[in-house]
């Protein structure tokens, strides 16, 4: 073949690449919203934020101080799939919390490929975020029930962890450089989220 000749049509390229489908999890002031958009900015892909996906009667609950259930949470999480499902071709972020496994599995039904993004990181830090954001349903007081809600993803399921810590710039970088074929640089501290822990998923 000339040098010159484009690539065979099997040749996988740039074109051939999967859009990014993320979900952006972790617990409620953890920064899903905020990271989220910016990673759907970068990234040049539709962003959804499945807060606006909640009944009112959730949404009721969850100001009363009242944590969701699994009942609750179920139909939320089907129309998010639903949402994934129909962004699967050309790439799409949600920020949704998606704190058990059981939850992602759900999503996952919708969308196999989905990778999850954990903004993960100190209790402490999340509860002063909470405290500290205007005119938002979510009360402080629910911070600890998200806490033990929470089950980190797990080594079978494709995403990455990064530290809720870092300013939002930094973040979309520690997303880019996980997702990239030589993936994230060892965390420093390999017990928590000090950068970006390739949980062996690409998207
Ligand atoms: N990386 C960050 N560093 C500092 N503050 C942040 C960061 N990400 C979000 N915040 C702030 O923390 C609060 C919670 O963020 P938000 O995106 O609403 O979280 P979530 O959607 O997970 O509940 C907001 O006031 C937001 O401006
Ligand atoms: O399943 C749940 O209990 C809720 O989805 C919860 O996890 C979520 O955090 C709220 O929707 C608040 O929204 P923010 O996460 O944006 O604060």
């Amino acid at each position: 073949m000339n040098p010159t000749d484009p690539p065979p049509p099997t040749s996988p390229g740039p074109a051939a690449q999967t859009p990014p489908l993320l979900v952006v999890m972790g617990v409620t002031g953890s920064g899903k919203t905020t990271v989220g958009a910016a990673l759907a900015q970068r990234l040049r892909v539709p962003f959804a934020d499945a807060d606006d996906f909640h009944s009112p009667a959730s949404v009721a609950k969850m100001s009363a101080g009242i944590p969701l259930d699994d009942d609750d949470r179920l139909p939320w999480l089907r129309s998010i799939g639903a949402w994934l499902a129909a962004h699967a071709a050309g790439g799409g972020v949600v920020s949704c919390s998606a704190l058990k496994r059981s939850y992602r599995d759900v999503l996952r039904e919708s969308a196999p490929q989905v990778c999850f993004v954990h903004l993960a990181g100190d209790q402490q830090v999340v509860s002063r975020r909470v405290a500290g954001r205007p005119g938002h349903f979510m009360p402080a007081s629910l911070v600890a029930s998200q806490f033990a809600t929470l089950q980190p993803l797990q080594p079978d399921e494709h995403g990455v962890v990064l530290d809720l810590t870092h300013d939002v710039d930094r973040l979309v970088e520690d997303y880019l450089a996980a997702a990239s074929p030589g993936g994230a640089p060892p965390p420093a501290d390999p017990g928590g989220a000090g950068g970006a822990t390739d949980r062996g998923g690409r998207s």
